[in-house]
């Protein structure tokens, strides 16, 4: 693991070894991050070597395959992984049974208490990797079978509820009111007992490393906190592109669209965490409280309203948005959006959104984030591109924008584009760059996947990092206008190929939204597709020495 990051193992719960029941644990989302990220904890010893995992799910599987569906994605790079991997695998085990069956989630809970009888466990954490359909039915029955309470029984439970959180404003509120009514939102809430289940509401992009530094640069740097506002930064994109379309999610992915999927979620978590104002402390609701909703303070006579980013923003309008669907690639190989048999004919959905966001706060008022997202796109990438105004006065012509740019993902890094003197005689300028790339300044170290991270913050009882349910009913305000207007199919999404860079016209808007390409040609040397494919490697001293 890391040593960018040092957390410390179950800091707060160190009494508990917890046993893990992952429910949906035949599903895509267990074995490619899930299971891969238990792993991932258990060999470098975050998880306390005795922790056991259950998987549950209605597919029946004897042992053989279940640990066939663990180890599918885990990666392997040395002999000693694979015994650690031989001595995870006999921590684990599989129960088949329905969601909805009070029989089936006793079973559960019998074996549940015969591994806890066995490890010494004292804490269940239950990953609900399901669909949003069955979250209800799930809760409702682990809460009727498998809860208890901890100063009754001496067990406490911690359960992590997955993305999408509803499908809009009212679908969240009632998902947000039934989940309450079974299980707590805030530990603080309740210092003294433990003793209720306590939800954490994730998005893996909060587990992001980059994203996770988001708060550093900006509040631990003079230089940086000293421009983050309205008088020196003139626009902000947060884009996200992944190379491949839907592929076996097609029918999922209808129901949602990239916004749902990733814009209401994933970005609007950046562009907070970008945007919002240095919080009281870094305790998790403190930071929440900044990125979130409205808060009551307490104060001895009348309460006071503290306002936070999110309430600033208001829905989004028609004008500022734009839709793609993907379509066949040019040389027709990759199929389109709608060939995918499980996509409805004729479907509207978009697989590319552009957006704009203003936040009509001192800080930021006039300053226009633009969120951006597609799939089947040219390459995969997410970064944060903060782009500054014009130098004023002409002592100097042809000049570039100073641009920040932070790159979640791949080949993390943070770099500032500048203006230099071109090296010789002369006074020319040139733009160049202050390039901090984690491949060359961090190279022994390896990142921790956001699964990783995010599962040892609930294990840790850190929330800091989860949505809580008034950052998400802000989030779904700014966004469930528009999203109806879409439902009702009264945008067309424009026609791109698969594996373009997205549909046409999305450079004239964020060209009307006041992004400004310098006249000096400018290539950050690891955007390149060598560069990406080479992760890990720093493919600039190459480049730069050709
Ligand atoms: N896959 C991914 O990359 C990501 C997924 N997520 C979220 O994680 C959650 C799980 O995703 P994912 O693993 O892809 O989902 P899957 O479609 O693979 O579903 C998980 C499991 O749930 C059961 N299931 C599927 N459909 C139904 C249904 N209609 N009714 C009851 N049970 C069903 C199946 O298990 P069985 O039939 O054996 O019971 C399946 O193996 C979702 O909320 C998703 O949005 C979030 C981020 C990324
Ligand atoms: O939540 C989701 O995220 C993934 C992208 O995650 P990443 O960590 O690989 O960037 C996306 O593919 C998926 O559609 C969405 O549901």
């Amino acid at each position: 693991m890391s040593n960018i990051t040092t957390p410390k193992v179950n800091q707060g719960d160190s009494k508990h070894l917890y046993t893990v029941i992952v429910l949906g644990a035949s599903g895509d989302l267990a074995k490619k991050k899930t299971f891969p990220a238990l792993f991932g904890l258990y060999k470098n010893k975050y998880l306390d070597q005795n922790t056991h995992i259950i998987g549950y799910a209605r597919t029946k599987m004897d042992q053989t395959t279940f640990e066939g569906h663990v180890s599918k994605y885990i990666k392997l790079k040395t002999e000693a992984d694979k015994a650690t991997l031989q001595r995870f695998l006999k921590l684990c085990s599989y129960q088949d049974g329905q969601y909805d069956q009070d029989k089936d989630f006793q079973n559960l809970e019998k074996h549940i208490v015969e591994v806890e009888k066995a490890s010494g466990s004292t804490a269940r954490l239950f990953y609900m990797a399901l669909p949003p359909s069955v979250f209800i039915p799930v809760a409702t029955s682990l809460k009727k079978n498998n809860y208890h309470s901890f100063e009754k029984d001496g067990i406490l439970t911690r359960l992590i509820v997955e993305k999408p959180f509803g499908m809009d404003l009212e679908s969240s509120r009632k998902l947000g009111r039934e989940l309450g009514a079974l299980f707590n939102e805030d530990e603080a809430s309740y210092p003294s007992t433990h003793c209720l289940a306590v939800i954490y509401r994730i998005d893996h992009y909060l587990g992001k490393e980059m994203v996770k530094n988001l708060m550093i640069l900006r509040f631990a740097n003079v230089i940086f906190g000293s421009v983050w506002n309205r008088q020196s930064i003139d626009n902000v994109q947060i884009t996200f592109k992944e190379k491949i379309g839907t592929e076996g999610r097609g029918g999922y992915f209808d129901e949602f669209g990239i916004i749902r999927d990733v814009m209401q979620n994933h970005l609007l978590q950046i562009l907070s965490l970008v945007a919002m104002e240095p919080p009281v402390s870094l305790s998790a609701e403190d930071v929440r409280d900044e990125k979130g909703l409205s808060n009551i303070v307490n104060s001895s006579s009348s309460p006071t309203y503290q306002v936070k980013v999110l309430r600033f923003i208001p829905p989004i309008v028609k004008e500022n948005i734009l839709l793609g669907q993907y379509g066949k690639s040019e040389d027709g190989k990759e199929p389109g959006y709608l060939d995918d048999k499980t996509v409805p004919h004729g479907s509207k959905t978009p697989t590319y959104a552009a957006a704009t966001l203003f936040i009509h706060n001192d800080r930021w008022s006039g300053v226009p984030f633009m969120l951006k997202c597609g799939k089947a796109l040219d390459q995969q990438k997410t970064e944060i591109r903060i782009q500054f105004k014009d130098v004023p006065g002409h002592l100097f012509t042809g000049l570039s924008r100073n641009e920040i740019v932070i790159r979640v993902q791949p080949n993390e890094a943070v770099y500032v584009k500048m203006m230099n003197k071109e090296p010789g005689l002369g006074m020319k300028t040139i733009i160049s760059d202050l390039d901090l790339s984690y491949s060359s300044r961090f190279n022994d170290s390896v990142i921790p996947e956001a699964y990783e991270s995010l599962i040892l913050d609930a294990l840790n009882g850190d929330h800091s990092n989860f949505v809580r349910d008034d950052e998400l009913d802000a989030a779904w305000k700014i966004f469930t206008p528009i999203l109806k207007t879409i439902d009702h199919g009264e945008i067309d999404p424009i026609p791109y190929a698969y594996g373009s860079r997205g549909p046409k016209g999305v450079g004239e808007f964020v060209a009307k939204h006041g992004y400004t390409r310098g006249e000096q040609a400018y290539v950050w040397p690891l955007h390149s597709e060598a560069g990406q494919d080479a992760a890990g490697k720093d493919q600039r001293v190459e480049k730069k020495s050709n």
